[in-house]
């Protein structure tokens, strides 16, 4: 089949199919800059208000096939035989048939043109090709993307549709136009212009006829709010209403099978339908007579070409970021709801349970308690999330489980320290340790006082004063709520003494008492041993 992007037959209508927006391998989007100044910094445009039109829409329907009709219409300043001759091959943007995606990022032609519109204004027209949506090598963000780009820089958007206008047609329109949305800034203004649903091999003409006034009759009844309707179905409506200032409708007929099937089809016009044909005549004028053209606009302002470059340039930025959220396919969107919601419910439900047994009003719990409570309420929230139905399957949820996991042990990190702060004694460790250390120098003092060595006695009385003075410091801390730095490092020094110092020879003590009582007892009962042998051999004596 004869691609329409072909060299030398190219050259010769004065222009060519100029590639602004590459696709890259990494499914990121780069601009061509130079090549895309080279076409709107040309000295008869750059100064003038640009009119762009843009066809967008799902793989493989025959978008750039009709927009080489565009350029046919165009080229020749839509002259009365606008269409060309019955046997001349349709060339321009590159289109072919087959099964396989063809275009790929955002193409536009390098021919901009200069028209006069009714007013006398002459405005430079830029038509735009681009990647088509949903083909087996783009992710939704690329679709997202290549769609929301084509819908911010165009003034006419045409959304190229085979059939009729579906339910997910406008759930996809919804979701690449709020992808675009989003990276504009709200400046209160309809956010795009002038939206046209084209409607392919549309085939209910008995039902509504083709062309504009058969597709008004078609998006009424789709884009029609009723108060009946499921809400989501109305908000859906709302929104594609509230973002295009305008959308209408166009139904086209079927070409003829040899458009639609034949290998060797070229373009030409003799084996194309007549009913297409005339529809077409119909429909370019209506997107590209001076009188229909759209000037672009963006917050208001028009666009003139060399500021179309900057547009182009900042949005991209946007879109290259990770600024955005990214647009995710309907499964993988829903199974993330259905996880977070699972996580949110069980992280409710352990907080439920540990709130029970060791909240706000409940008295001190033993750590050792706590902990079993904490595994035994754990367990049972993961169960619940585990036994809750959810989409995406085990893999997909593992990491939610994961994350829910460490959530509870947060959770739990909480629970204890609060549990602890119940602990009275614990909570009077740091002025019971600084109490403790001043009596301890007190008395040292006063013993070494008593022998005489009285720069030791001294510095243990330095020592007592600094303990009591940390004492009074902490204790006003904890009565003011104010320097509460202060505060924390005096318990810090207080736990370091009483782990390094006090409780280990505290410890050391309790062992040697304990030693001590085992050796009395043992000697007791050894001895009462003996006293029992003793009274059995009297007893056998006797
Ligand atoms: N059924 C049908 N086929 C059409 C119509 N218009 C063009 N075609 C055929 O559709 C095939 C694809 O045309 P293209 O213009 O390359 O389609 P495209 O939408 O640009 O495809 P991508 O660039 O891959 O997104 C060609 O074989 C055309 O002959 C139409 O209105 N109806
Ligand atoms: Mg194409």
């Amino acid at each position: 089949m004869p691609e329409g992007g072909d060299g030398n037959k190219v050259d010769r209508m004065g222009g060519r199919p100029v590639q602004v927006v590459v696709s890259k391998n990494d499914h990121s989007f780069e601009l061509d800059e130079e090549a895309l100044a080279e076409i709107l910094l040309q000295d008869h445009v750059k100064d003038k208000t640009v009119v762009v039109v843009s066809v967008a829409g799902a793989f493989r329907k025959g978008k750039s096939f009709l927009l080489d009709f565009f350029l046919r219409y165009m080229i020749t300043q839509g002259r009365q035989d606008w269409m060309g001759n019955e046997e001349e091959p349709l060339q321009g943007f590159s289109w072919r048939g087959g099964s396989e995606r063809d275009t790929t990022g955002i193409l536009i032609w390098s021919e901009v043109f200069v028209t006069d519109l009714p007013n006398g204004e002459q405005v430079a027209v830029i038509l735009m090709d681009t990647q088509g949506a949903f083909d087996s090598e783009s992710t939704v963000r690329d679709c997202a993307t290549v769609f929301a780009l084509s819908t911010m820089l165009s003034s006419v958007q045409i959304y190229n549709l085979l059939h009729n206008i579906q339910e997910d047609d406008l759930q996809h329109l919804q979701l690449f136009t709020e992808y675009g949305r989003l990276a504009l800034e709200d400046a209160g203004h309809t956010p795009f212009q002038k939206l046209q649903f084209l409607v392919r091999d549309w085939s209910f003409p008995y039902e509504a006829d083709y062309g504009d006034k058969g597709g008004e009759i078609i998006l009424n009844r789709r884009l029609q709010i009723s108060n009946k309707q499921h809400p989501e179905l109305q908000s859906l409506r709302k929104h594609i209403r509230s973002c295009f200032s305008g959308i209408s409708c166009f139904l086209m007929p079927h070409p003829g099978l040899k458009v639609a099937t034949n290998p060797e089809f070229d373009g030409k016009l003799s084996d194309i339908e007549t009913d297409f044909k005339k529809q077409l005549q119909k429909l370019v004028p209506m997107m590209l007579a001076p009188e229909n053209l759209v000037v672009k606009e963006i917050g208001g302002q028009r666009v003139k070409a060399k500021e179309l470059l900057q547009y182009f340039k900042s949005y991209l930025e946007i879109y290259k970021g990770d600024e955005l959220p990214e647009p995710k396919s309907m499964l993988v969107a829903t199974a993330e709801a259905n996880n977070l919601a699972a996580v949110a419910a069980a992280r409710e439900t352990y907080t439920m349970l540990m709130e029970g047994i060791c909240g706000g009003a409940k008295p001190y719990l033993s750590t050792a308690h706590l902990e079993a409570e904490h595994g035994r309420i754990k367990d049972k929230a993961l169960t619940q999330f585990i036994n809750k139905r959810k989409m995406g399957g085990e893999s997909f949820s593992e990491s939610y489980k994961q994350k829910l996991d460490k959530e509870l042990e947060d959770l739990y990190g909480q629970f204890k320290m609060h549990n602890e702060s119940k602990n009275i004694f614990k909570a009077a460790r740091t002025p019971a340790v600084f109490f403790a250390t001043a009596v301890i120098f007190y008395i040292l003092s006063g013993i070494f006082g008593l022998i005489g060595i009285y720069s030791l006695a001294n510095l243990c009385n330095l020592v007592m004063g600094v303990a009591m003075l940390s004492f009074g410091v902490w204790a006003y801390v904890r009565y003011s709520g104010e320097m509460r730095e202060i505060g924390a490092y005096l318990d810090e020094v207080a736990n370091l003494l009483w782990d390094n110092v006090m409780k280990p020879t505290y410890q050391q003590f309790l062992e040697m008492g304990l030693q001590q009582a085992a050796l009395q007892a043992t000697e007791a009962a050894i001895s009462s041993g003996n006293s029992t042998v003793q009274s059995n051999g009297k007893l056998k004596q006797s």
